[in-house]
């Protein structure tokens, strides 16, 4: 028995995405990516911690040469103040000015997290600055982001897996889905 068979049964509500859904979207993005960015250099941005899972199965999918940088925010102010504040806990290694950059993410939700991040990398001077996204909550955005590359549009719910956590856990579940009730009581 593996684990997201164990954490299925006793967790999850229902799936939204199997492994195989998540696998044939990436493909999709990946052929999109490969040809916007013929010809040139791309440096994939991946955002700590959610973002691992699809950084590593995009990168995989994408059939050319990328470089792979991280950074580790910490968000304040998405509950109820709002605020948008963002501080950096582990910036990028990269310098990235006059290159194009393509921001990775598990998940846009209030959308606080990566306009932030977009001005942010703005501000450096790069070619170009754009997000892959796996998930988006259109009717949970605060803020609107400009996104080139979509995985899914979900309903206004809470999420895990495949990089997505309750609490730091599940980000290890093979498949996306929603929590039984049970886990938050
Ligand atoms: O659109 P927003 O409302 O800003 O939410 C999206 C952000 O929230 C999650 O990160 P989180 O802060 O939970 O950190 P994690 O990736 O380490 O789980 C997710 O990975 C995005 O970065
Ligand atoms: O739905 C979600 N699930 C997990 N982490 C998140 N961070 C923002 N939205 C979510
Ligand atoms: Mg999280």
């Amino acid at each position: 028995m593996d684990i997201e068979h164990i954490t299925d049964d006793l967790d999850l509500e229902k799936t939204l995405f199997s492994e195989d859904e998540i696998r044939n979207r990436l493909g999709e993005l990946a052929k999109r990516i490969e040809s916007d960015y013929d010809g040139e250099d791309l440096l994939l941005v991946g955002v700590l911690k959610g973002a691992v899972m699809v950084m590593a199965d995009l990168a995989r999918t994408l059939d050319r040469h990328v470089e792979m940088d991280w950074m580790a925010i910490s968000s304040y102010g998405s509950g109820t103040t709002s605020s948008g504040v963002v501080r950096i806990l582990k910036d990028l290694d990269a310098d990235i000015t006059g290159r194009h950059v393509l921001v990775v993410e598990d998940i846009i939700d209030t959308g606080l997290t990566l306009s932030w991040l977009i001005s942010n990398l703005r501000s450096r001077g790069p070619a170009s600055v754009e997000i892959c996204t796996l998930l988006r909550k259109p009717d949970a955005q605060k803020m609107s982001v400009d996104v080139r590359y979509v995985g899914f549009d979900i309903a206004n719910e809470f999420v895990v897996g495949y990089g997505l956590d309750y609490a730091e856990k599940y980000r290890n579940l093979r498949s996306i889905g929603t929590l039984a009730p049970h886990v938050y009581s």
